[in-house]
């Protein structure tokens, strides 16, 4: 990390936490202890909606949460607040755990309008039940005492907050940065890449979930001692939409995007509030339009949010190569060169009336370059699908090292040594290229969220990616492991897929269509590293279009057309086929 980096941190932290010693009015206290409270919120919502890419109106409701349990329990059963922030937190989790079960499988719209029908109903059972005091709330909340001391609401109480936000963003650009991290962002543009990876992406959406609802509550349970007062309104449908508003507009995808965001959100709110009125000449909630407007603006102009403005102004440092010697990452037993490895067996799928594959049948032994070709349509990409388990199949067997793996999720057949590539490039953009292929490790680490969040993590990282350093040396790219993904050219980035896919130790490796879209030269790069690939043993099957690519690569080709097997056998025998020069040419055979 560059020294700018490295210092911005703890200065700011130490900024925030002496800030109530300095001389600063009470009134600039009491909008930092908000800022607090609500980046604490929207820190949540970054890794939810802008890592994990799943979006939540219901946040404020989880802060109800944290805050009524806090305000009931010691108001009307005097106990402890730290039992009411443990069972705050405990009934935030469950909510979590019983909302994100229902909606997290689903996919689009189901999650954001099953927080909206959240937060509703929680504000009107908030509002309507006597012993929480209907839409009066609970009045009459002590102060906290921490040690015996009484934190007050201002100053004292700062501190708290503060070191507390100032924990939780720590822990989560640790989280970020590890392996659960990548798990979770990997997860942003659906779920195919990452199951592929071996992830389960419930699991990480379900953790993730959880956790803004534990933020949330923290905040909640903090803001009912901060009030002394909670009533249904601050955790409402639109207070939800405010904080979402927040981290859109701090940068959603950024950790210090909450901070910035819940700043930027509660000073102009505060300056409207008394600007608006008077330019309007009646009063009114005028800054909701206000906010509505901006929120437009921004994402049409900085969909990334303010903080990106500022990250861009930092230098960005290449990661400390830290991992010089670190032990190698567990290896499984490859297969003997020749063992039957694949054997696909009259794998048919069906989509409605149209038959995309129709009883199709070929193996791979280990050691083999074998080609699946054929015109457009004719069935290839499908049947690579049957094989890696994103589709089901209608009938057939799929074989690997004589288990039957039909019908495994892909996470399984992951799991079990075959890795693959996309046809178009599923990446974390803006991860660096080691970043990227250290995704490819993860079934070949064990770090769970809370043991990186604590950054107990250390020694499997430097051994993830001192296996995604050799694999992206493997094929000639590790010159280039600190670069942006996304900046990449197509041609790298279709190496540097295979380099992730090398880096789960996989015994067999599907490439779809590599050479698309590639130059000649490109192709050239590519064709190279395949059959080094080949020569150390490794056992590939090819989904191609460009007959030419293959042919100089593969000991067998295997010819589909119209959902069938056209034809099979070696290079020469495919390119002396009448058939299959006819099905490319579309003429008659
Ligand atoms: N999800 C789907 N729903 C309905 N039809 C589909 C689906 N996926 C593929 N098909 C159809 O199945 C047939 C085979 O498609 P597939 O993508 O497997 O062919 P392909 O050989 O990979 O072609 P290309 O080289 O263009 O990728 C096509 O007619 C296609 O329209």
């Amino acid at each position: 990390m560059t020294g700018l980096r490295r210092f911005a941190f703890p200065a700011f932290a130490l900024l925030m936490l002496a800030l109530p010693a300095l001389p600063v009015p009470d009134f600039w206290i009491t909008q930092s202890n908000y800022i607090g409270l609500y980046a604490l919120v929207a820190l949540g919502l970054v890794l939810l909606t802008g890592v994990a890419g799943l979006t939540s109106f219901g946040q404020a409701a989880f802060v109800g949460i944290g805050a009524y349990t806090a305000a009931f329990m010691a108001v009307k059963l005097s106990a402890s607040p730290w039992l009411a922030l443990l069972i705050g937190v405990g009934l935030a989790v469950a909510a979590a755990m019983l909302l994100g079960a229902i909606t997290l499988r689903m996919s689009g719209h189901f999650l954001p309008l099953a927080t909206i029908a959240w937060g509703l109903v929680l504000y009107y059972s908030m509002g309507n039940m006597d012993w929480l005091g209907k839409y009066d709330g609970i009045l009459g909340v002590p102060t906290l005492k921490l040690f015996g001391m009484d934190l007050g609401t201002g100053r004292g109480l700062h501190a708290l907050i503060w070191a507390i936000a100032l924990l939780a963003a720590w822990a989560c650009a640790n989280l970020l940065d590890s392996r659960p991290g990548r798990a979770i962002r990997s997860m942003k543009n659906g779920a195919t890449m990452a199951e592929a990876m071996g992830i389960s992406t419930f699991r990480y959406k379900l953790n993730v979930f959880v956790l803004a609802a534990v933020l949330a509550a923290v905040s909640g349970w903090l803001f009912a001692f901060f009030q002394r007062t909670v009533n249904p309104s601050p955790f409402s449908i639109n207070k939800g939409i405010e904080y979402l508003f927040m981290a859109v507009l701090g940068g959603v995808s950024h950790v210090w995007g909450a901070f910035l965001g819940a700043a930027v959100v509660k000073l102009t709110e505060d300056q409207l509030q008394v600007l608006l009125p008077r330019l309007i000449g009646t009063s009114g909630n005028f800054e909701t339009i206000v906010f509505g407007i901006v929120l437009v603006v921004v994402l049409k102009y900085a969909p990334d949010g303010l903080w990106t403005f500022v990250q861009r102004r930092l230098p960005r440092a290449d990661r400390v190569r830290d991992w010089e010697g670190a032990p190698p990452l567990p290896a499984r037993d490859k297969p003997a060169h020749g063992e039957l490895l694949l054997q696909v067996q009259a794998v048919r799928k069906e989509f409605g009336g149209l038959v995309a594959v129709n009883d199709v049948s070929f193996e791979l032994r280990a050691g083999e370059i074998v080609g699946l070709i054929g015109p457009n349509g004719a069935g290839k990409s499908t049947t690579f699908n049957l094989v890696t388990g994103v589709l089901g199949l209608t009938s057939g067997q799929v074989r690997y090292r004589g288990q039957d793996i039909a019908g495994l999720p892909s996470r399984a057949i992951a799991r079990k040594g075959i890795s693959r590539t996309f046809q178009h490039v599923k990446m974390i953009p803006e991860m660096t290229v080691l970043e990227n292929v250290a995704l490819g490790g993860y079934l070949r680490g064990r770090t769970g969220s809370v043991r990186a969040m604590l950054r107990l993590d250390r020694d499997e990282e430097k051994r993830l990616f001192a296996e995604a350093e050799r694999q992206l040396a493997r094929i000639g790219m590790a010159d280039r492991m600190h670069e942006l993904a996304g900046n990449l050219a197509l041609g790298p980035q279709r190496l540097m897929e295979i380099a992730r896919a090398l880096c789960t130790d996989p015994a067999l490796l599907l490439l779809d269509e590599p050479a698309a879209g590639l130059r000649h030269k490109e192709k050239q790069a590519l064709g190279d590293v395949l059959r080094q690939l080949k020569s150390e043993g490794m056992s590939l099957l090819l989904v191609e279009h460009d007959m030419e690519f293959v042919m100089g690569l593969t000991d067998r080709i295997v010819v589909m057309e119209f959902g069938t097997n056209l034809m099979e056998g070696t290079p020469p025998e495919v390119q002396a086929s009448p058939a299959v020069r006819a099905a490319y040419l579309g003429t008659e055979h």
